[in-house]
């Protein structure tokens, strides 16, 4: 199992008078503790904590020292919320007074996670209002009833309701991606026809990206892997013209949706919005989506307000939500531009594309996880049966390595550990360490498995029984005797408190 590092430093009283401190290394201690957390001491520990968590997004004090690393996505936005609450325990009524405190920090958590001061500002005026004139109700502490207000709130900042996308009353229905360069644009057409193709919809891709060849390429590519075919013309026709034809061949195929993927610049620039124009005018497409990249924060959302100016768009397509994003893009966009965003994307893969729920979303910044979509994802990569017969199998502890590999590639489907993790109430404050740590788990499990024989596989006390089998598969697999037995259940106590708590995590797949 990893260890992780837990880095102790100290400012010394000296350094501590002269601003900014350099709190100094004071230990360095390898601990199975899977948090990076750092113990600042000395007056100017504030200061050195800012300095030192600056590089890490999601970081928070706990206490008055240390910080937590946080997993979840907008993790920083969900701490700062955090403490408003916590500011309310032991009141008995929201008064104006005492929620002056929480909504400062609940505007400095919405400026930090690069919400404009203007939607900040508005956020916090509409959410005073509200919990100020809001019933003391019985048994709901005011802090609960600050949070529904807040939830309420951003619901509503996010765009309230799910937009659909409109499809064509006759013909194909003609999708048209805009966005700047690197945004996700020629990914996000797989997606989209990926998730089309799962609603019984056929799709058919247009490469108008002409300015870079790699985008044809890329994108009959991700054409073939998801099965629809991809209309190209090659490098020197005009994107208007490769997308008129590209619609007349799908509506002699009778093709239900036609995407088209159009080039990025580097900035928004006159040319490229008449290129849009152009496109627009030859192809009158139902949707204009524009795509744009989380990470870019509020930018984004002035961005769809310009090109709504320019080309009129009916909505945005928000990429790269499993990275770094801090949450002002999501929070801004239809506040900013008046345009929904109609789908996230939450990763490389074609399957990572969903439709945007203002409600889910809000759920996810407050720390309450996403149920909804948690269900929805599991039941895409497993089937009804599947489920009652491990259920089954569990309750009468007949649960084998196969049964394993069948969960553990059920979960790879559903994407990464992070996103799974993120949608599981409670589970908003597991670490990226803690993360790595089960993700390495289960690749040591699997690694061991593959390795076994059928039978082995099928009843698991054979490798509990034997030693032989055991040093066999340690042998084939690369790892050690000890950590066979330890996956296989054989000699739990032998190892300690650390190792008997790792089988008891590993209980599942134990007999
Ligand atoms: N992590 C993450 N990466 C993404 C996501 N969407 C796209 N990418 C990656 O972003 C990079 C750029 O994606 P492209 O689809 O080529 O972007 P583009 O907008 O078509 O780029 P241009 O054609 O140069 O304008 C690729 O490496 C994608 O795999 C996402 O939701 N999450």
């Amino acid at each position: 199992m990893e260890a992780t590092a837990t880095l102790t430093l100290s400012s010394s009283p000296a350094g501590a008078r002269r601003s900014p401190a350099r709190p100094t290394v004071a230990s360095l201690h390898l601990r199975r503790v899977p948090t990076l957390s750092f113990h600042l001491r000395g007056a100017q520990g504030p200061a050195a904590f800012r300095a030192l968590s600056s590089p890490f997004p999601g970081c928070r004090r706990r206490r008055r020292s240390g910080m937590v690393v946080r997993a979840e996505m907008f993790g920083q936005l969900t701490t700062g919320l955090e403490s408003a609450w916590n500011k309310l325990r032991g009141v008995d009524r929201l008064t104006k007074e005492n929620i002056a405190e929480p909504m400062r920090d609940i505007r400095r958590a919405l400026l930090e996670a690069d919400v404009s001061v203007p939607v900040a500002r508005s956020f916090i005026e509409s959410v005073t209002e509200k919990a100020i004139g809001t019933d003391v109700i019985r048994g709901v502490q005011p802090e609960q009833q600050l949070v529904k207000v807040v939830n309420d709130e951003l619901v509503q900042l996010m765009g309230g309701e799910v937009s659909d996308l409109v499809f064509a009353k006759t013909g194909p229905t003609v999708i048209l991606l805009a966005g700047l360069q690197g945004v996700g644009k020629t990914t996000v057409c797989a997606k989209l026809a990926f998730y089309l193709k799962k609603m019984g919809k056929s799709c058919m891709l247009v490469a108008a990206d002409v300015y870079r060849p790699a985008a044809i390429d890329q994108l009959t590519i991700l054409g073939k892997k998801v099965g629809v075919p991809v209309y190209s013309e090659g490098t020197e026709a005009k994107p208007s013209e490769i997308a008129k034809n590209g619609l007349k061949e799908a509506k002699s195929k009778k093709t239900d949706v036609v995407i088209v993927d159009t080039a990025g610049r580097l900035q928004v620039d006159k040319a490229m919005m008449n290129e849009l124009k152009e496109v627009k005018k030859a192809v009158k497409p139902t949707e204009i989506l524009l795509v744009v990249d989380a990470m870019t924060g509020q930018e984004a959302a002035a961005l769809v307000g310009a090109f709504n100016v320019e080309i009129g768009i009916t909505g945005a397509i928000l990429t790269k939500l499993d990275g770094d994003s801090r949450g002002g893009a999501a929070l801004s966009i239809k506040e900013v531009s008046g345009k929904p965003i109609k789908f996230i994307g939450r990763g490389e893969r074609v399957e990572d594309l969903e439709p945007f729920y203002p409600d889910r979303m809000a759920q996810r910044i407050l720390g309450m996880g996403d149920v909804l979509s948690f269900v929805e994802q599991a039941q895409q990569v497993m089937n009804q049966e599947d489920a009652e017969e491990l259920q089954k199998k569990i309750m009468s502890a007949k649960f084998n390595f196969n049964d394993f590999l069948k969960q553990t590639k059920a979960i790879a489907q559903m994407g990464s550990f992070s996103r799974i993790i993120g949608m599981i109430p409670g589970m908003n404050k597991v670490t990226p360490a803690q993360i790595r740590e089960a993700e390495k788990n289960v690749k040591f499990m699997e690694s061991m498995i593959n390795v076994m024989t059928a039978d082995e596989r099928e009843r698991p006390e054979l490798l509990a029984e034997s030693r032989e089998r055991r040093r066999r598969v340690a042998k084939d697999a690369g790892k050690t005797e000890q950590q066979a037995a330890m996956a296989t259940g054989k000699r739990r106590r032998k190892y300690g408190n650390l190792r008997q708590r790792d089988l008891d995590s590993m209980r599942g797949y134990r007999r």
